[in-house]
């Protein structure tokens, strides 16, 4: 079994070494967070969604961005979609399970606001359908994905492409990446200075 372990953790750090090498993703992820923090500027908002581990990991980001990550200051403007057991309940029994997202955003999306739709296929129809929706409000659409994007690809302004087809190693890496975006939004927004150790 040891040497399961040994493997596995090979693949993970593969894929965290690809990421690493792929110029453009790190342009993307750049460019996601300045975005973000111009907008966040304006008094707009982030919104974030994902199924199963991509949910885990909207409430994660979402409590860095309320909370703190590596700077002690007032708290961002972010809401997870994933988080409302009554409303995802209510509109997955009265309209579907794939409006759920979808059903959030047209209730609290502004122009000028950004989701964040996490999907390791690129292809979950709630994700699909809220970032749709976003583009016709004008929210600024950014997607964490893998398999080459799926069918999110188009939908997405920023487009966080994981190069791998393995969901979970896609989840470590999307993981990694979303600490960096927050990160950076904390550097623009409120400059390079005062991290916490
Ligand atoms: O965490 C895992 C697998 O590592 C699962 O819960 C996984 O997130 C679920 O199967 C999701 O429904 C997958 O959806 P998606 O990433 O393809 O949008
Ligand atoms: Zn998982």
């Amino acid at each position: 079994m040891k040497h399961i372990v040994h493997e596995q953790l090979g693949k993970t750090i593969a894929v965290l070494e690809k990421v690493r090498a792929d110029e453009t993703l790190l342009g993307v992820v750049a460019e996601a967070a300045e975005v973000t923090a111009e907008a966040m500027l304006k008094g707009r908002k982030l919104m974030v969604a994902g199924n199963g581990g991509s949910a885990a990991d909207s409430q994660h980001l979402v409590a860095e961005f309320v909370s703190r990550l590596v700077k002690d200051r007032p708290a961002l403007r972010a809401i997870a979609l994933t988080v409302d057991s009554s409303i995802l309940t209510a509109v997955g029994n009265d309209y579907g399970y794939e409006k759920c997202f979808e059903r959030q955003i047209e209730a609290l999306g502004q122009q000028g606001d950004v989701f964040l739709g996490i999907s390791t296929s690129g292809n979950s129809p709630n994700v699909l359908r809220a970032l749709a929706l976003c583009r016709t409000l004008g929210v600024v659409t950014i997607g964490f994905s893998g398999n080459g994007g799926g069918k999110m690809a188009p939908l997405c302004d920023y487009n966080v492409i994981v190069p791998c087809d393995t969901t979970m190693n896609i989840q470590e890496s999307h993981l990694a990446l979303e600490h960096i975006y927050c990160m950076l939004v904390e550097r623009c927004y409120f400059g390079a200075e005062s991290t916490l150790v």
